[in-house]
């Protein structure tokens, strides 16, 4: 549908003003919850404060208008029910229907478009991380109204009430900030929440009302003794369920297990999942020699210098960098315009060809893998904008799923690329500041695992949730790596890549290198040993998927 959309926006003639996406309007509370966490990650607390406040507000609203369709719904009276009901009876159902309805609002505004489970406590969360980010930005008044609001929720939760004490304690808090109450819109809130509930739980004990709570924070005292029992009970399996999906996060069902033979002359395993504390993790060196670093490095300022920017902007990740890349198909295409070497064009090919060799056989798996894409990239740190940066080069996420650290969940829907299985970053130097990979927990904070880049240096891994990731700013110098991604789904394979290989094909040359004894190659058995160029051209028939990029 988003995609339609797309298409139809492009159609000549039609105007951005002839669109309205009523979709979107009810959305906003989630590009405000994205910018918010977006801001917290690279340590922005003064903007953090601003989106968070406008997304509490927002879901305020949102709630509102939800609640509203609530009533509008229950003007239309609903036809005679084949049950004999007395009169009060029936109205009791009509009006604790009403309650009800407006009561999932809850679920319904805490649910992302296109998702179908709902952010739990979204409001209490939301309130949790404002009162951090306005403590952290100083706001210490600010600080104290928010927790004192997050306390109506659960007003014996011990994490909350020591921070209210340090906020308090404070020396700089006075006595206006001391005394600081929730806010008012939070108060309504929640003691409107708690009347209806209240009716809704007496409907269930006495007229046989089936109602289910969207809200984890409903004190017991609200539940009449005749239900606690079976509501405890339910609170206690869904706390269980909470903590199982903890659990068993950290379990890799790719499909893929690390620890296969590394069957490459001269490339040396330096750290496995033990030393990288994670699961199906790997950093291989001696993939590349320095020459072939050299010559890589080269075709980089080169072809970044033709403009194969990253698509006219500066850096997808952070503004103090500059970010260029190329693809295989491009370097080929810059080799026949003369402007960088046909060798090196093809060298860019063959290091793949290695990288898939080591990744097949370090990950075993059953399934028959193809490239889905492959860059080369490079990121420099643009000189006067590195003062007081505390972003990072690429910030935490997870190649094939969309990573939500607040609820440590992954989603593997567009717009990841969810097709990605199996994740390489071979790096090609050392002489820049900064730009350190890490592997991090799902909270996108805790992080588990650092590497070094260094020419030859491979990191490879699964690319589902076990392997959250980033990089650290690269604040001095240009950082280059070629990036390549695998997947187990023939249709997503790289057709760019096989346009490049056709073109090799219609010059005469084959595509992978006849091995000659380059001498200085490290890639010697790798390249003769896996080509699936021949197989390739058999299966030539146009894929529909989505083009891969970055
Ligand atoms: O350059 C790196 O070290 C990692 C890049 C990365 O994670 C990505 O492109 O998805
Ligand atoms: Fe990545």
């Amino acid at each position: 549908m988003r995609n339609n959309l797309e298409k139809y926006r492009r159609i000549l003639g039609v105007k951005e003003e002839s669109f309205q996406d009523r979709e979107r309007e009810q959305e906003q509370h989630w590009e405000m919850y994205d910018a918010a966490i977006l801001a917290e990650s690279s340590s922005d607390w003064v903007k953090a404060v601003k989106k968070w406040k406008e997304c509490v507000n927002e879901t305020l609203k949102q709630t509102e208008e939800c609640r509203a369709q609530c009533v509008m719904m229950s003007q239309v009276i609903p036809e005679e029910p084949d049950t004999v009901q007395g009169l009060y009876e029936r109205a009791a159902d009509l009006s604790l229907s009403l309650l009800s309805c407006k009561q999932m609002c809850v679920t319904l505004v805490s649910t992302r478009p296109g998702r179908v489970s709902a952010v739990e406590d979204f409001l209490p969360l939301q309130l949790e991380h404002l009162h951090i980010a306005q403590f952290k930005a100083g706001d210490l008044k600010g600080a104290v109204e928010t927790l004192r609001s997050l306390l109506l929720f659960y007003p014996t939760d011990s994490d909350s009430l020591s921070n209210l004490e340090l906020y308090t304690q404070t020396v700089e808090v006075n006595t206006e900030a001391q005394e600081t109450g929730p806010m008012q819109e939070i108060a309504k809130y929640i003691s409107r929440a708690l009347q209806e509930k209240r009716l809704l739980y007496f409907g269930m004990a006495n007229l046989d009302f089936k109602f289910s709570d969207p809200d984890l924070w409903t004190p017991e005292d609200i539940v009449p003794e005749s239900l606690r029992e079976t509501w405890r009970a339910e609170k206690e399996k869904l706390h269980e369920k909470l903590k199982q999906g903890e659990k068993v996060e950290e379990v890799d069902d790719s499909g893929f297990y690390a620890g296969g033979p590394v069957p490459v002359v001269g490339v040396t395993i330096t750290m496995d999942d033990q030393r990288l504390n994670g699961t199906n993790r790997v950093v291989l060196d001696g993939v590349l020699s320095q020459s072939e670093c050299d010559r890589v490095m080269q075709l980089a300022t080169v072809a970044a210098s033709m403009g194969d920017g990253y698509r006219g902007r500066r850096s997808p990740h952070t503004p103090h960098e500059k970010f260029e890349g190329l693809t295989v198909l491009r370097a080929l295409q810059l080799a026949q315009d003369g402007l960088v070497n046909q060798s090196d064009a093809r060298l860019l090919h063959e290091i793949g060809e290695t990288v898939k060799v080591l990744m097949d056989s370090y990950f075993r798996s059953h399934s028959v893998l193809y490239f889905a894409y492959t860059h080369l990239v490079c990121r420099s740190a643009i000189p006067g904008h590195q003062e007081g940066r505390s972003d990072l080069s690429h910030p935490v996420h997870v190649d094939n799923c969309i990573l939500e650290p607040e609820t440590r969940q992954c989603w593997r829907e567009a717009p990841a690329f969810t097709h990605r299985d199996l994740s390489a970053v071979l790096y090609l130097n050392d002489d820049f500041e900064g730009g350190d990979f890490f592997f991090a927990d799902r909270d996108a904070k805790t992080v588990t695992a650092m590497v070094k880049p260094k020419c030859g240096r491979l990191v490879g891994f699964t690319s589902g949730p076990v392997n959250p990731h980033g990089v650290t700013a690269v604040t001095a110098g240009r950082r280059c790596a070629l990036a390549l991604w695998f997947t187990t789904e023939k249709q997503h394979r790289d057709m760019e890549r096989e346009e490049a290989e056709e073109l090799w094909a219609a010059d005469g040359k084959s595509v992978v290198k006849e091995e000659k004894g380059e001498g200085e190659s490290a890639l010697k058995s790798a390249r003769s040993g896996r080509s699936q160029g021949k197989e390739r051209s058999k299966d030539r028939e146009r894929v529909t998927g989505r083009r891969d990029e970055l």
